[in-house]
């Protein structure tokens, strides 16, 4: 595998001032169940400021309106429920959202259910560029070998505790940089697929498409706190929709958020960091890793 973690970062492409919402993508954002309405919240709200055109978060009815309630700039899309979690039904109307989407994010907040599990098989098999991260890497476990390679490219974003259940077993040392390297390597070659990442969270988070990998530098302890991963979630589903490849997308949202979490530590310390602060400091985070990529780019 060869070791990319010091090439130029991936760059978004210049707006064009003649530029409109339609050129940044659509996207989904699939997740939340009753009491975890905030996850997929704070994906979306990620996704809209990491740039994406317009967002849509799907969620069951039961939280619709508070998921909405968080953010007025994105749509939401309620799905069937049974007053708790999505149920079977649920699927029809995904399958419909997803035809007008260029990426998509599955899992935060969803839950554990049958009918969950069901509707992350039935969107494993189709094309949109997808996010699959929480509950979604669960129901990819329990699919385990029946599992067909996925038919568009995927970021997988499991933290150390998700990667022993989609792996089959846990690291032995979830900091251990060989082994981390070499264990998400051989978690992409079992998934299949022509595009597909992982990205394995924690103090050095790695990416790797199997051929090539990084080692992200940002980010803090101050981010061990409910939700980051979900803003993360968003930043790359964000990217996707933008048009950047799997690799590429992971990689720049990776440095972007662990950014973001360095200057809100810096100023508000490790302590009192929370998710909703890396929305606050995804603004800063962007502008400059903007000046960065495009100062690679002139070299
Ligand atoms: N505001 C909201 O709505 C929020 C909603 N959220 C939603 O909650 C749902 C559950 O997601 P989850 O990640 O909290 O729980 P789960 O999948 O059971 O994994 C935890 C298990 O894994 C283990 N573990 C080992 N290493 C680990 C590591 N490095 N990092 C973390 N865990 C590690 C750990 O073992 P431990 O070491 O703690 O004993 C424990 O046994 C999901 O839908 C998510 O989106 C959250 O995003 C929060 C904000
Ligand atoms: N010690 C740390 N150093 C750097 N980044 C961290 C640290 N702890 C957690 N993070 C980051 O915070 C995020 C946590 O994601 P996750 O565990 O999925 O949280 P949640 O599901 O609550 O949103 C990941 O991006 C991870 O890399
Ligand atoms: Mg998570």
């Amino acid at each position: 595998m060869i070791d990319v973690t010091h090439d130029p970062l991936p760059a978004l492409r210049d707006r064009l001032a003649t530029s409109h919402k339609g050129d940044y993508g659509r996207a989904l954002v699939v997740g939340g169940s009753l009491g975890m309405a905030g996850a997929p919240a704070l994906a979306g709200m990620a996704c809209l400021r990491s740039g994406a055109g317009l967002v849509s978060v799907a969620t069951p009815r039961c939280v619709q309106a508070t998921v909405a309630s968080f953010c007025a700039a994105y749509m939401t899309q309620p799905l069937a429920d049974d007053g708790e979690r999505l149920v079977d039904k649920a699927g029809q109307a995904v399958a419909k959202l997803l035809e007008d989407a260029d990426a998509a994010a599955i899992g935060p907040g969803l839950g554990r259910s049958d009918a969950i599990n069901s509707l992350v098989g039935a969107m494993w098999t189709l094309p949109t560029p997808m996010v699959v991260d929480a509950d979604a890497l669960n129901s990819l476990a329990l699919m385990g070998s029946s599992r067909a390679a996925p038919a568009g490219p995927r970021v997988l974003t499991p933290h150390a505790g998700e990667f022993a259940r989609l792996s089959g077993s846990p690291l032995s040392d979830p900091n251990h940089p060989e082994e981390r390297r070499d264990r998400t390597a051989e978690l992409v070659q079992s998934l299949g697929g022509d595009q597909t990442v992982v990205l394995l969270k924690g103090a050095h988070t790695i990416i790797t498409d199997g051929d090539r990998y990084a080692v992200n530098a940002t980010g803090n302890p101050g981010m061990a706190t409910g939700g980051t991963g979900d803003v993360l979630t968003g930043v790359i589903t964000a990217l996707l929709a933008q048009g950047l490849d799997a690799f590429a997308a992971a990689r720049l949202a990776a440095h972007v958020h662990g950014l973001a979490g360095d200057l809100a530590a810096a100023k508000l310390g490790v302590i009192a960091l929370t998710a909703t602060d890396l929305l606050d400091y995804l603004p800063e985070a962007w502008n400059q890793t903007t000046k960065l990529t495009q100062l690679s780019a002139d070299i």
